[in-house]
């Protein structure tokens, strides 16, 4: 479009405003207008007018082509063939008596449930397997998009990619108990092993040398005994020579496996004696309830029955805690009102699980009452109420440690075992500690079964307990 001077933009483009070239565009003192259109450009612009009262101006509109004559299309109708009409039963118009439109029902119309007594069994019944019965989904038809012609390169565009959807992440797949307890015990064994490298590189073995390296292995809580036995275990036939810290680690491990071997056992059950009797004592908060859930699941699963006792009558949420643990592991939980006398409650228990068949009843107790002689005594009243009833029970006397505490569980395991007897060990709380190194000094102290450790608070966090498995990950040496 040709320049048109003295017109905004928007009136350039205007049809109305068009001119041809037989016919100039007037001047500026021909268009007396102008200067106002100008003027006016500069003032706001008044849209007063769309709220202005007035009615439009009504243009009767024109519907006469609503009586124009269509012609009609003529299409093509198929009579159906004889055998059809034959095959085809006769449709009746439907009545009111065939209830097409289903009146809504109003809430409490219609039949009373409870009145027919209906059978509900079926809610409780095990669903089937899912996997193997449900039906292959149907995929959904959907045609084909048809293939779409190429941009040409120079066309100017570019198709933008859709961001790649990332995959979704494939389950975890279920780490095993000793990779868990690798991790678990890798702050322990991170500290014991760059400890060796920093001290064994570039260096032969001296005096000097073994000494820091004794005072390593007892750093690391592995007790004076067993730290000076793998240091003259490590100076045999390697005095004054260069050592690799690989090779130190591999007889750290060895020597390690060699003391824990001994009290790596199963805990045996004499169901000879129905039922088994466990108790459970430790400190408060070593993980005596957390630990007989982890039991009573893996007893019942094996098929065993299982009673569980909530003895610790000092402590609220440990009854509440334990019976949620009944509850996991289907198994009967006996239990009293806070402040019980729990040796009583013992009693009670035991003649319970007589009654109900079990084959092992695990007793919780107190791990903290008002005074340590409090708390002692009542341990002591536990077990001979209990041998009042079988007189070898409890059968088996199962103490908690919590492998944070180092060096105090060794006290723990002192105090524990004279009063009330204790002859098995469970090591919590594995999972994360940097003083892992305790269980071995425990064992080479008290030589008592160590039947079980704890990486988690999951029910499936406890596992028996193997020498090998521990010494290597404490070590920091492959498995083989
Ligand atoms: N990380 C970790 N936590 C644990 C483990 N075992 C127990 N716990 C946690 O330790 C805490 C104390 O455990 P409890 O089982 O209540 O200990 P308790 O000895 O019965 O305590 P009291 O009833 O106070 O005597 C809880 O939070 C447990 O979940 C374990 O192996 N690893």
């Amino acid at each position: 479009m040709r320049e048109q001077p003295g017109l905004t933009p928007a009136e350039a483009g205007s049809p109305a405003l068009e001119r041809t070239e037989a016919e100039p565009w007037p001047t500026a003192e021909e268009r007396p207008d102008q200067e106002a259109i100008e003027e006016d450009d500069e003032k706001e612009v008044d849209f007063s007018f769309l709220e202005s009262p007035e009615p439009l101006p009504e243009t009767p509109a024109d519907f006469s082509f609503l009586d124009e004559r269509v012609e009609p299309v003529e299409t093509a109708t198929r009579e159906p063939s004889p055998e059809a009409e034959e095959a085809a039963p006769d449709v009746e118009p439907a009545t009111e008596d065939d209830h097409i439109g289903v009146e809504p029902t109003e809430p409490g119309e219609g039949e009373d449930l409870d009145d027919r007594g209906a059978d509900f069994s079926w809610l409780e019944e095990d669903l089937p397997p899912e996997e193997d019965e449900r039906a292959e989904p149907v995929a959904p038809v959907v045609p084909a998009a048809p293939p779409r012609a190429p941009l040409p390169g120079d066309a100017g565009f570019r198709l933008r990619e859709k961001p790649a959807i990332p995959a979704p992440d494939a389950p975890l797949p279920r780490v095993s108990f000793v990779e868990r307890l690798r991790q678990g015990l890798s702050r322990s064994s991170n500290q014991l092993s760059g400890s060796i490298t920093a001290l064994f590189t570039k260096r032969k073995l001296d005096e000097d040398t073994l000494q820091d390296f004794e005072d390593i292995l007892i750093q690391a809580d592995l007790g004076v005994e067993t730290a000076m036995r793998i240091t003259d275990r490590l100076s045999e036939g390697r005095f004054g020579k260069e050592i690799a810290g690989a090779e130190v680690r591999r007889i750290l491990a060895e020597e390690i496996e060699k003391t824990l071997d001994p009290v790596a056992q199963p805990l045996e059950l004499d169901l000879e004696k129905k039922p088994h009797v466990i108790l459970v004592v430790g400190v408060n908060g070593t993980g005596k309830t957390t630990t007989i859930g982890k039991l009573a699941a893996k007893l019942t699963r094996g098929g065993l029955k299982v009673t569980l006792c909530a003895g610790d009558t000092f402590r609220a949420a440990a009854v509440e805690q334990l019976k949620i643990w009944g509850e996991r592991t289907g198994s009967e939980v006996v239990a009293k009102q806070i402040g019980a006398d729990a040796a009583g409650l013992a009693f009670e228990a035991y003649d319970r699980a007589v009654e109900n068949d079990s084959d092992v009843l695990i007793i919780d107790t107190a791990g903290r009452l008002q005074n340590k002689a409090e708390l002692m005594a009542e341990l002591e009243k536990i077990n001979r109420v209990l041998s009042k009833r079988e007189p070898d029970a409890p059968h088996t006397v199962l103490q908690t440690l919590d492998a944070t505490t180092g060096q105090n569980a060794l006290n723990q395991v002192e105090i524990f075992r004279n009063v009330s007897g204790v002859n098995g060990l469970v090591m919590t709380k594995l999972d994360g500690t940097a003083r892992g190194g305790i269980l071995v000094a425990i064992a080479a102290k008290h030589r008592l079964p160590v039947y079980f450790v704890g990486v988690g608070e999951g029910i499936d966090d406890l596992e028996p307990f193997k020498a090998k498995d521990f010494a290597s990950a404490i070590a920091g040496t492959p498995l083989n």
